[in-house]
């Protein structure tokens, strides 16, 4: 709302605000007070050229044609306003299903999107307006259904990409059903780039009322819009010119300014952020020990490749976490470590074959979708923090919101209690004035503070396990540190498990209790962290080679992990 403010505060912004004061109130006052002139006949002056005393000049009839323009506001901003929102929410409609949908109806719909938008507009929009006939109302739904493949189109590639994004992966694990997780995290995110694109594309509209009036297709006597005066003034566009450029005029200026406010609205956009969840209580719950946190045994996760066929990325994974157990996966990139978090948080998406012979957390099955119970469970006991802050939290709500909303939903914590809760967890992770910060933005907050941010979320229930994937990879050393200290207090403070992912294995060896390094889908090795030296596996020896310490000679390169590894180029 500020960066709407101080933009609209531009001189620009002014122009374009001032602009649509204008063209409302020739909307609103224009029938009123200019009704009489527009209509009233007077064949002494009929078809006057331009004058002092009609600036446009007179129709066939001698009515002034400045108080007609003036006039026509109003049917032509109202009748551009009605084909925008049909064509707006037709498209939010088809957008939405279009990315719901199973992978085949998907497509179905995408291609169908896709060969109503090969067309050009103004011809599907001649084609609409012969089914529903010459009138202002045929007009309407005629632009307004063209419109409808632009936005349908729109939507489907915003949302898809919104419902990819870290924080909707996060309120999924929150145990958010699909339509609250559309209307609380979706449509906030993909509601800016939409509104910004109505705005431009109602001056498309406006043009094209005013090409369908022309052709004579529009609105039809005795009602007149701008497109239909141009129709008539272009008659006489050589004898009184001013006919047809006066509501030409006026077509431009106010298609130039919905453009121009749709300029406006893009660049006043907010970067965005969001958080965390809850429980009431004073005393902070901490988690009975007994059973393993997680079970997984025999772990198989394949994705369909470019040529349709099936690759498996994970191959085999076995992995027990015991209750408070901080146990690390080290790998380089694309060794299947994420894949396996998310499998073990339930996270991945349907496009992911998860095959095991035992998935559980906490004596819930993730294989299979999980009762409303456990998703309440699931909100409290999973919290997982993802390498880029930013895309973690969700832009349009407050860090505050973010933060309560699983305990006010799932602990069923009264709002206050949440927030008293959430200003705690803040402090926890070391966030100085929390309740300022709450009620911030994520895009206020310096990454490191996100980064604790998200830790505080997690702090919101009763977490069992926190997943940790690259949490520091994004920041700079000093701020990777006070991460990893909060990591350490949330830890402290709850008694939950840690799964930290990581690339670097120094800092899971100083971190973790156990390591597990993967390679190419595969566990190669299980080591205690403090026992990295018995490392057996060479690219394990690989890996802790490629670390440089106090005594690396600087003037040679480090090993290269595969190369390390195949050749045991180890210390
Ligand atoms: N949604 C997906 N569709 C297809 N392939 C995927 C998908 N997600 C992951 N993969 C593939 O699975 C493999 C393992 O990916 P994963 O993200 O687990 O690697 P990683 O070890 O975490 O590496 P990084 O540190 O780079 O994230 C990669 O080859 C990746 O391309």
């Amino acid at each position: 709302m500020t960066g709407l403010r101080r933009t609209l505060l531009t001189p620009q912004g002014v122009a374009v605000l001032a602009g649509l004061v204008l063209v409302a109130l020739a909307a609103a006052l224009g029938p009123v007070l200019l009704e009489h002139a527009a209509t009233t006949r007077n064949i002494a002056d009929r078809q006057l050229p331009a004058s002092w005393a009609h600036p446009f000049g007179t129709d066939e009839l001698g009515r002034d044609l400045l108080a007609r323009t003036v006039v026509a506001t109003r049917l032509s901003v109202l009748l551009t306003l009605g084909a925008a929102g049909i064509s707006v929410a037709g498209g939010v409609v088809l957008g939405v299903v279009a990315a719901v949908l199973p992978r085949a109806a998907r497509r179905l719909v995408t291609a169908f999107i896709d060969i109503m938008l090969s067309f050009p507009w103004l011809l599907l929009a001649l084609f609409f307006s012969v089914i529903w006939g010459a009138t202002a109302r045929g007009a309407m739904l005629a632009i307004g259904f063209a419109g409808i493949p632009v936005f349908a189109r729109l939507v489907s590639t915003l949302t898809a990409a919104v419902a990819t994004t870290d924080y909707v992966h996060a309120a999924r694990l929150l145990g958010s059903s699909s339509g609250r997780t559309a209307v609380r995290h979706v449509l906030p995110n993909i509601l800016p780039p939409l509104v910004v694109n109505t705005a431009a594309h109602a001056s498309v509209t406006l043009l094209s009322f005013a090409a369908l009036s022309f052709l004579g297709l529009g609105v039809q006597p005795p009602e007149y819009d701008w497109g239909r005066l141009l129709n008539e003034g272009s008659k006489r566009i050589y004898t009184a010119p001013m006919a047809a450029i006066g509501p030409g005029i006026a077509i431009v200026l106010t298609g130039v300014l919905f453009s121009l406010l749709g300029e406006l609205l893009s660049q006043s956009r907010p970067r965005t952020v969001h958080a965390v969840t809850a429980q009431d209580g004073s005393s902070r719950p901490v988690p009975a020990e007994g059973d393993a946190v997680v079970e997984v045994t025999d772990l198989r996760v394949s994705f369909r490749g470019d040529d349709g066929t099936l690759v498996q990325r994970v191959r085999g994974v076995d992995l027990t976490i015991a209750p408070g157990e901080v146990v690390g996966i080290v790998g380089e990139s694309g060794s299947g470590k994420s894949v396996t978090a998310m499998a073990v948080a339930g996270l991945l998406g349907p496009e992911a074959l998860v095959e095991s012979e035992r998935l559980v957390f906490r004596g819930i099955d993730m294989t299979r979708r999980p009762s409303a119970a456990e998703r309440r469970r699931l909100g409290l006991e999973e919290a997982m923090i993802f390498q880029d802050p930013l895309s973690s939290l969700n832009p349009a709500l407050t860090v505050g919101r973010q933060l309560t909303e699983a305990s006010e939903t799932h602990a069923g914590t009264s709002h206050a209690a949440a927030s008293a809760r959430a200003a705690e967890a803040l402090s926890l992770v070391r966030i100085p004035d929390p309740p300022r910060r709450l009620r911030q933005l994520p895009h206020e907050l310096s990454g490191g503070m996100r980064q604790r941010a998200m830790i505080a979320t997690g702090l919101m229930g009763t977490p069992r396990l926190i997943i940790a994937d690259e949490p520091t990879t994004a920041l700079d050393v000093t701020v990777q540190r006070q991460v990893m200290r909060a990591l350490r207090d949330a830890r402290e403070q709850t008694g939950a498990a840690i799964l930290l992912i990581s690339h670097d294995i120094a800092l899971v060896s100083g971190f973790c209790d156990r390591i597990v390094v993967m390679r190419d889908g595969v566990v190669v090795e299980r080591l205690a962290a403090d026992r990295l030296g018995e490392a057996e596996h060479p690219y394990t020896r690989g890996l802790i080679a490629c670390v440089p310490d106090m005594r690396t000679d600087r003037s040679r390169a480090l090993p290269v992990i595969g190369v390390a590894a195949q050749e045991e180029v180890l210390p």
